[in-house]
């Protein structure tokens, strides 16, 4: 095999194909598919992974590879195939989608670089530039006075020219070790001959005949209360030597973490591990959907399952929320299975996630817990894919590829012929539906592991607050019930609904809301900073004294955000210990861990937070847990959001009373007689599955219809409409009579950073058509996207409907 398919690093539609270059001699050996490459691409040379070897080119003149990045592949045979359907799939390129299933670690860097090549003099402003040196940064030239046209001149005269490096991101940590390289007789032959004096030496000495492994230079440095100088004499009379070892850079102390050993199965547990079991020992390729009210344990099953996998030599993937890969989940899994757990997401740095990714590709690991991403963990022997939370919507990728951990989990479980589990106390109506219609096997565990009740679930309606004359956003009801946990020191658990609801800045005279210059949103007011920001872009500003539109000086801040809630729940309740959880305090690594150990240690009362707190926390003490508005979802143009409600109630009341103590639950809300409140109040999923699968269907929504949206944003409004309007025909045209096209319509949001957005949305049932039409069109706004600034998304299955 001479020659290699290259898929290169440039994400562009004409360059998403393969490309034939040739192998060099010196390379025949040791390359493989899976590896990256260096190859001259135009003047540049670039990344890009090998797909394929092969003999014979339809290309003549083929150019060589330059050189190999990797030793050994980075991408299996598997992860190939996944990368190419997946690309397929969600309309995205090659080399993206590749990217997106390797660590960051992993991409590559580019640098230009001018060369000098000629001895004599330069123009002077080159000269000047270059300052004696013999290659020059590109961005220094771009930033020095040299005129373009000089340096184009210089390049053509072969007195420059323009070097392209590819540097390597993945820089491996390594760290020095003290070896033994002697024998206790040429130890002590080396004391015999030492003076009275030399008590460190001895000291070591008498260290290093017990010592069998290599011990860490700075271990050894701080056991012997020395520095390096004084082990100079070793290393001289060839008795210890320092050698340099890669080490991993380890995000968790596995050392730290109490090994626990299976539970004892409660028969509905035991019901769905034994189904899961067998599909497993069968090879199949089985989707569950593990139906489990909060506090069910499906954990346990989850830890048990897993074991039975390894048992048989095989690996699993546990995906969980990012929100959720909390401490206490990640120690749920190294407590039962140790060292051979490797955890995947984004809290850690660039440098421990590449390593935990290492251990699954040297197969020092047997399972991943990790967010959406670590779906592509590059395990070779799948014995199983666990999607925990499966209803959550951070399980799709919103940039591209816009893709679904659940497709790719379900398509990699086809090919290692293993079965996939989605767990949930609430699953998706997508999902639940397809269990129902048994294209996926529905295992459902009514009940709590503990057999405790599910916590009671009191409404308040905050309208009739108001006319009692109660102007707080707490509900009297709410403040007795905190008042009585704080006198029994138990805990409490307060959520409100970010999305929705912040603070906005109004003026009181005019009604004029601040809104961010260059998006149709409102700024929103951060205390600590006392500044207003924008959340869909950069932009923030300080906050003015006066209305900018009126002059008035009644500027006041509306909305309820997290820090406005602490601060007038402190007021009522001076004495309540309060820790809040939103992105303003825990943007700080590892704030998030912190402030959940003060929590679990008691060091607060009452943990006020938004989605953050809803999931998979297990507190004992918690016997409270308070909805402040329930209803603030219904205001977005998003058909989910009955769904999410339901969702977020059901989750957010699993939080309390998960051990020997009742919970209760106390839900505010505006609109209380709302369905979705009411089935999560009677923790009813199957009424509100059939309510709401009515709805969907009358209104012709998932999972009845299939959803595309298209976005399209340009700097001029009426050219992303007129853009909109055109697709909007073509679809029409070349999409079936059942299908619907509707649109074009402003997106919700109708400017981003100064981009004006329009949308439409395909609702269909079938349309095998579909990707090719939607092909041709991005194919003819190829050239325009390029030139002038026209953007064009396209999200198959969207969530995100702003
Ligand atoms: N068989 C069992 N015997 C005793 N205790 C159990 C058993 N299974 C689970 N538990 C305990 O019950 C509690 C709830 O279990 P777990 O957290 O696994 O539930 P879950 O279904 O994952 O809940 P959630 O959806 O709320 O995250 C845990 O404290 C767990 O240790
Ligand atoms: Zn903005
Ligand atoms: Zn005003």
């Amino acid at each position: 095999m001479n020659i290699a398919k290259v898929v290169v690093d440039v994400p562009a539609s004409q360059i998403n194909r393969v490309f034939d270059y040739l192998i060099p001699d010196h390379l025949t050996d040791t390359i493989e598919v899976g590896m990256r490459v260096i190859v001259p691409f135009g003047p540049r040379t670039i990344m890009g992974y090998v797909l394929a070897l092969t003999d014979h080119s339809e290309v003549e003149g083929l150019k060589p590879i330059k050189s190999l990045m990797d030793i050994v592949p980075i991408l299996t045979e598997e992860l190939i195939e996944v990368g190419k359907w997946l690309a397929n799939h969600t309309m995205s390129f090659y080399i993206s989608t590749f990217q997106a299933m390797l660590p960051q670690a992993l991409k590559a860097d580019y640098h230009k670089l001018i060369h000098r090549l000629t001895i004599d003099q330069l123009p002077e402003s080159l000269e000047r530039a270059f300052a004696g040196r013999d290659y020059l940064d590109f961005d220094e030239l771009e930033a020095s006075d040299v005129p373009l046209s000089q340096f184009k001149q210089s390049l053509d005269d072969g007195d420059l020219e323009v070097i392209y490096q590819v540097k390597r991101k993945d820089n491996i940590k390594k760290q020095t070790f003290v070896k033994k390289i002697s024998s206790t007789a040429q130890l002590d032959e080396y004391t015999a001959h030492l003076t009275n004096q030399a008590k460190k030496q001895k000291l070591m000495v008498e260290f290093l005949v017990d010592l069998n492994e290599p011990i860490l230079l700075k271990t050894f440095l701080t056991k012997m209360k020395t520095t390096r100088q004084t082990i100079k004499p070793l290393i001289d009379h060839n008795l210890i030597t320092l050698i340099e070892e890669e080490v991993y850079r380890e995000p968790y102390d596995d050392q730290a973490i109490d090994r626990t050993a299976p539970l004892k199965l409660k028969d509905q547990q035991a019901e769905a591990l034994t189904a899961i079991n067998q599909s497993f020992d069968q090879q199949k390729d089985d989707v569950f959907v593990l139906h489990g009210v909060t506090g069910s344990g499906k954990t346990e099953v989850y830890l048990q399952a897993i074991a039975h996998v390894m048992n048989e030599g095989k690996e699993a993937i546990v995906l969980v929320p990012e929100i959720s890969l909390t401490p206490q989940m990640v120690n749920r899994f190294k407590g039962r299975f140790g060292s051979d757990v490797a955890v995947m997401h984004s809290a850690l740095s660039k440098g421990e996630r590449f390593d935990e990714w290492r251990k699954v590709q040297r197969k020092e690991v047997k399972v991943v817990v990790g967010a959406r991403s670590a779906v592509f963990a590059p395990f070779e022997n799948l014995g199983l894919i666990i999607i925990d939370e499966e209803h959550e919507a951070s399980y799709k990728q919103e940039d591209h590829p816009r893709y679904h951990a659940k497709d790719v989990a379900i398509q990699r479980a086809k090919h290692h012929k293993c079965p996939v589990i989605l767990g949930s106390a609430t699953p998706t109506l997508e999902t639940y539906a397809r269990a129902k219609k048994g294209v996926y096997q529905l295992l459902e565990m009514p009940d709590r592991s503990n057999l405790s009740e599910m916590p009671e679930i009191d409404l308040v309606d905050m309208r009739d607050e108001l006319h009692a004359g109660n102007r707080t956003m707490f509900s009297r009801k709410l403040i007795e019930a905190i008042k009585i946990r704080l006198e029994k020191q138990e805990q409490i658990v307060l959520f409100l609904n970010r999305r929705g609801y912040s603070t906005f800045v109004m003026c009181r005279d005019c009604g004029d809301v601040i809104e961010c210059p260059d998006c149709d949103i409102s700024l929103t007011y951060h205390r600590k900073q006392n500044r207003l920001k924008c959340h869909y872009c950069d932009y923030h500003e300080a906050v003015p004294n006066k209305c900018p539109s009126c002059e008035s000086e009644t500027i006041r801040y509306f909305g309820t955000g997290t820090q406005k809630v602490e601060e007038s729940l402190s007021q009522l309740i001076p004495e309540a210990r309060i820790i809040r959880m939103d992105v303003d305090t825990t943007q700080r690594k590892g704030s998030h861990e912190r402030l959940l150990k003060q929590f679990a240690k008691k060091q607060a009362d009452i943990l006020l937070g938004t989605q953050m707190i809803a999931k998979g926390l297990d507190f004992p003490d918690v016997t409270l847990v308070g909805v402040l508005a329930a209803d603030s979802l219904f205001n977005l143009p998003d058909f989910r959001a009955a769904e999410r409600t339901f969702q977020l109630i059901t989750q957010v009341s699993g939080r309390a009373g998960r051990h020997h103590l009742t919970g209760e639950v106390i839900v505010q809300s505006y609109t209380p007689d709302h369905y979705s409140i009411d089935y999560a109040r009677n923790y009813d999923y199957q009424g509100f599955f059939a309510k709401e699968m009515a709805l969907r269907k009358a209104f012709q929504y998932p999972p009845y219809y299939y959803l595309t949206l298209i976005t399209v944003s340009h700097p001029n409004p009426n050219r992303a409409q007129e853009v909109t309007r055109v697709i909007s025909q073509l679809l029409n045209k070349h999409l079936s009579n059942e299908t619907k096209i509707l649109g074009p319509t402003p997106s919700p949001i109708e400017r981003i950073k100064n981009r004006y957005r329009f949308q439409c949305m395909i609702k269909y049932k079938y349309e095998p058509n579909q990707h090719n039409v939607l092909a041709r069109i991005l194919q003819y706004y190829e050239d325009m996207m390029r030139k002038e600034d026209l953007l064009i998304q396209i999200d198959l299955q969207p969530y995100q409907l702003m």
